[in-house]
């Protein structure tokens, strides 16, 4: 597992003001941070990809270089995630894209929850390399729940989960359930609440971005 805050670097400054109760309100800012949290971890995924060798022609003769392979499959779980896939396809640009309508569904009155999943639309996943994504992974239902049902359009050759903020729990529950899939998290923080939010956490990610849903 690699966690990015365990390093000094300027993305402890980017998840400090997605945190702080007074700078996440600017929902324009919430989102450009979202944004750049994604960028930097798919900037550090990019290293363990496959590469071949290739050459360009510049002006004045060949350069040698290092090309992806194959450009890998971003999958993004609606609404939170929405933002931070964008980082994402600034650093894998020519990268194809697979889209869920997942979300933690409530009772009236009930602590828990189900994860509800209503649209998946995907490419072909065998042998791709699949990046799947959610700002928030807090119990680790609602990546677990997409995950197998994305396995419906092909086995990937390699998957990688990313989260900005992940829980304890959530990431035993995956290592447990998912064990073949590589985890890229920005901070790993110190529980979940008796909601299953996040704690400290920054929020619910999806109203900061977007504006509270009823
Ligand atoms: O790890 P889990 O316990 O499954 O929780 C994480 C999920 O909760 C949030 O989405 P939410 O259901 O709030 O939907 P939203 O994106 O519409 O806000 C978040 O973006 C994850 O998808
Ligand atoms: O802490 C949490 C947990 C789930 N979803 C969020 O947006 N925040
Ligand atoms: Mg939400």
């Amino acid at each position: 597992m690699f966690v990015l805050t365990q390093q000094p670097s300027v993305a402890n400054h980017f998840l400090a003001e997605l945190r702080d109760v007074d700078v996440q309100q600017d929902r324009m800012k919430f989102r450009r941070n979202l944004e750049r949290m994604g960028e930097l971890l798919a900037y550090e995924i990019s290293k363990s990809l496959p590469y071949r060798q290739a050459q360009v022609t510049t002006p004045l003769g060949i350069a040698q270089t290092r090309l992806l392979r194959q450009a890998p499959v971003l999958a993004t779980i609606l609404r939170a995630s929405l933002p931070f896939h964008q980082g994402f396809l600034n650093i894998f640009d020519q990268a194809d894209n697979a889209f869920i309508g997942a979300y933690r569904g409530h009772h009236i009155g009930e602590e828990d929850f189900q994860v509800e999943m209503d649209y998946i639309t995907a490419p072909d996943l065998q042998d791709r390399t699949l990046i799947l994504m959610d700002p928030m992974l807090a119990t680790g239902r609602s990546i677990e729940k997409v995950y197998h049902a994305l396995l419906r359009f092909g086995i990937p050759a390699q998957t990688h989960i990313a989260a900005v903020i992940a829980s304890p729990e959530g990431v035993k529950y995956l290592q447990s359930r998912m064990p073949e899939c590589r985890l890229w998290i920005g901070a790993i923080d110190e529980k979940l609440d008796p909601h299953y939010y996040i704690v400290p956490g920054l929020g619910d990610a999806g109203d900061l971005s977007f504006g509270a849903k009823v």
